[in-house]
């Protein structure tokens, strides 16, 4: 199947007072038409700055060193603010971390799709088909249209967003955390929402997230960030039932499943990594329980072709 964006080389940190801080390290990975693409890490693994980078609005202090993300064949870091802007909304929209509180607080919904629509230079005649349409798509109420966002509740507020990312039709759709704070309910209704949609229109989706469990419900394929660097990618079935790298399968076994407990011999110990000092070894090491001698001289190289994944004592660990 065709990829919709190609990421090629990217390698991305921040300035500060003293100095440069790498945080993501030569990035590569293809995403293809029609699928969702769930990426996953803990706090601080450096995906909302990978969020930033696939649309091209990483701003100082974040830089991005080398690499190219190829939308539909045209590198989008490499395009002018006015050529961007016609892309962002219309073909590729973004709903970042925390949308849902960034809606204007003193404009009525109706008057925030019409500002989306006017940038995007829509014909007048448009504008309330696109708007029910797009308000019918997430099952809200019209009425939400005439309200302002302080009297919708935070799962109206996360639809009215999606709703809007959704109103211009774009072919991928990038969302970084889109459940994060609502109650467990909510976030079962909105993320069978959003596969439905997904499905329906063909669309393509990244979804960030750190939760492993949403991301194994929603995701086609899966691609696993620690320290910066992608440590494994394939199929949600080869995460879930072929799990290769130690970080996978230690953040699998946190899950809570009903009925069964916790191995607390597998809970992902110590505090996650610190740029500004990088062992020359695994990035993991510290923190993995199958880890060897060699984990500790020579950094691991991603592997494998479909199922990629970066260590170098896969799959010997699993008989451990
Ligand atoms: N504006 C910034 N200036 C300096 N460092 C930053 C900035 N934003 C992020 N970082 C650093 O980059 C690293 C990755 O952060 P990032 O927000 O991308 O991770 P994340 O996986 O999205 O975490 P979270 O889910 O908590 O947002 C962290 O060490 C963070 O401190």
């Amino acid at each position: 199947m065709a990829a919709i964006l190609n990421v090629r080389n990217i390698s991305a940190g921040y300035y500060w007072e003293g100095g440069f801080t790498r945080i993501l390290e030569n990035l590569n990975f293809d995403v293809e038409k029609g699928i969702i693409l769930g990426i996953a890490g803990e706090s601080g693994s450096g995906k909302s700055t990978l969020a930033s980078v696939l649309y091209g609005s990483l701003k100082y202090p974040g830089k991005i060193i080398s690499g190219s993300v190829m939308f539909d064949g045209v590198d989008i870091l490499k395009l002018k603010q006015l050529e961007l802007r016609r892309i962002r909304g219309a073909r590729y929209s973004f709903i970042p971390q925390a949308a849902m509180n960034a809606l204007n607080p003193v404009k009525r919904i109706k008057f925030q799709f019409y500002d989306l629509f006017m940038a995007h230079n829509l014909d007048k005649s448009e504008y309330d088909k696109r708007m029910l349409d797009a308000i019918e798509l997430v099952r809200l109420n019209e009425n939400v249209l005439y309200s302002y966002p302080h009297e919708l509740s935070g799962g109206m507020r996360q639809r009215v967003v999606i709703s809007m990312a959704l109103a211009l039709s774009p072919e991928l759709v990038l969302l970084d955390e889109p459940t994060t704070g609502l109650d467990v309910l909510v976030e079962h209704d909105i993320l069978s929402d959003i596969k439905r949609i997904q499905r329906s229109l063909g669309i393509t989706m990244i979804f960030i997230s750190h939760d492993l469990s949403i991301l194994f419900q929603i995701s086609d394929e899966m691609m696993m960030m620690y320290g910066g660097e992608i440590v494994e990618y394939g199929s949600y079935k080869d995460l879930l039932y072929e799990t290769a790298h130690p970080y996978t399968y230690l953040l699998k076994n946190s899950i809570p499943v009903i009925g069964k407990n916790i191995d607390r011999n597998l809970l992902i110990k110590g505090t996650p990594m610190n740029f500004s000092n990088k062992n020359p070894g695994c990035y993991f090491l510290e923190r993995c329980i199958f880890a060897d001698d060699e984990c500790k001289l020579k950094h691991p190289e991603l592997q494998g072709s479909n199922h990629m994944y970066r260590c170098s004592r896969y799959p010997m660990w699993k008989d451990m």
